[in-house]
């Protein structure tokens, strides 16, 4: 194994793991830290961790253990994978964990870059953008768990770590990769350990990549991973992959604008079916009956939670965020199980959390790659006869579900 990546989500994981084998990377993400040894032909290994809203404590071990096992399967470079939208609190856990992989890894310039311009995240003057928007005014603002508040990254980052965070402005970025490695030796040399990287183009983050060769710690979202393919003499290629036939099921837990409009789309075309919260939470809807209603129904059935921020929120004030959303992941757990066990070989999930609860609920360990649906969602084969897709809430276009299907199925 080149390169080892910890993942701080499961859709997270999936994003960097697609850009690296695009990239041409032979690449398996895995569910948490395997016990055992990775597969000698595996070029980039991802260890998926639930982690982004753990305690910090939890999160910095949980990290190491990932980092242990991916430095005895001989990785030369470590990425720390958060979200391209920085989704953190000021108490971490972006800045713990890094910190602690820096201080492991003995790693002085540590790059901190989340810009993913493929979904319209970039970087410029320290500063994170959504599209045309501020982070703290692109809706993230609102986030139930890691409310982003303030835009300025390296600000943001300062109130996590315990090291001083330097910045190599877009100006130098745009220099190529020489310029960009002399500005993160001048940022080093200042004290500064973190170091925010401009990028607002795939270009910059190609540039990026060449100069952060031979680093031993990297961190961003997916796009700064763009680069490191050709650092380590990989070239992009298709990726391969055999269609699977059979069954299919959509799950959705993710209530993000984008998930939302996805179910409404898709809504039109196929058998969808709510699952009402309260229903959920005070047991009178069981996951049997959605999991039976799912293999009976035709098309592509997508069984959905995804709601209104203020139904979720009338939710959450009658029973808790932790137990509705205890609640409904598990619900969404068991229903998966019990699709596959009755016959579904192709499963499709929406939302990170919901994805990691979907996701350790069939037991699945490695997952191999496959091509990219939308950016930053690949196809991931896990098993013979079992493929997946674990959609980021805000990713993908309004066809996505009915998208993800022709992908998995192998008609496109
Ligand atoms: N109707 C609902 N009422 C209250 N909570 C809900 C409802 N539907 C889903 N949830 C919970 O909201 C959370 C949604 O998080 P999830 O990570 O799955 O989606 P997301 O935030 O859109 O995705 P991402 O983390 O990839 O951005 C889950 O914990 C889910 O169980
Ligand atoms: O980087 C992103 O935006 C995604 O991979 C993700 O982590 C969303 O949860």
């Amino acid at each position: 194994m080149l390169l080892g990546c910890i993942g701080d989500d499961f859709t997270g994981s999936s994003d960097l793991a697609n850009t690296l084998a695009k990239g041409g990377m032979r690449t398996v993400q895995y569910t948490g830290t395997p016990d055992g040894p990775a597969g000698m032909d595996v070029q980039a290994g991802v260890v998926a961790l639930k982690s982004r809203s753990v305690d910090p404590a939890e999160a910095v071990a949980q990290s190491l253990a990932a980092l242990a096992w991916l430095r005895a399967q001989g990785c030369e470079q470590i990425y720390f994978k958060y979200c391209s939208t920085f989704d953190s609190t000021p108490e971490g856990n972006i800045g713990p964990v890094a910190d602690a992989l820096a201080e492991a890894l003995d790693a002085h310039k540590v790059i901190v870059c989340p810009a993913f311009p493929g979904t319209g995240r970039s970087v410029y003057q320290g500063h994170l953008f959504v599209n045309d928007r501020l982070l703290n005014e692109s809706g993230m603002q609102n986030h139930p768990l890691t409310p982003m508040t303030d835009a300025d990254i390296r600000r943001w980052l300062t109130r996590q770590s315990r090291f001083d965070v330097g910045h190599v402005s877009a100006q130098r970025v745009f220099g190529g990769a020489e310029e960009i490695s002399l500005a993160l030796d001048e940022e080093h040399k200042a004290g500064n350990r973190h170091i925010v990287v401009d990028a607002i183009r795939d270009e910059d983050l190609i540039e990026m990549g060449k100069a952060a060769k031979g680093f031993r710690l990297i961190t961003g979202g997916s796009g700064a991973a763009l680069g490191l393919p050709g650092n380590f003499g990989c070239t992009a290629a298709p990726v391969p992959w055999a269609g699977q036939a059979g069954k299919s099921v959509a799950l959705s837990g993710s209530c993000s604008t984008a998930t939302r409009a996805q179910v409404a789309r898709h809504a039109s075309h196929h058998p969808t079916r709510e699952i009402v919260a309260a229903d959920v939470i005070e047991g009178r809807l069981s996951p049997k009956e959605i999991a039976d209603w799912l293999l009976t129904a035709s098309g592509v059935p997508l069984a959905y939670s995804s709601a209104e921020p203020e139904t979720v929120t009338k939710v959450q004030e009658r029973y808790g965020r932790e137990r509705s959303s205890k609640a409904l992941e598990t619900f969404f757990s068991e229903v998966a199980k019990l699709a596959v066990r009755g016959g579904a070989s192709r499963i499709i999930s929406a939302g990170g959390e919901t994805s990691g609860a979907v996701v350790e609920g069939l037991g699945l360990g490695a997952l191999e790659i496959g091509p990219e649906i939308d950016p930053g969602v690949p196809a991931l084969r896990a098993g013979p006869d079992l493929v997946v897709a674990l959609k980021s809430g805000n990713f993908g276009a309004e066809d996505f579900f009915q998208k993800a299907d022709s992908v998995l199925a192998g008609d496109v």
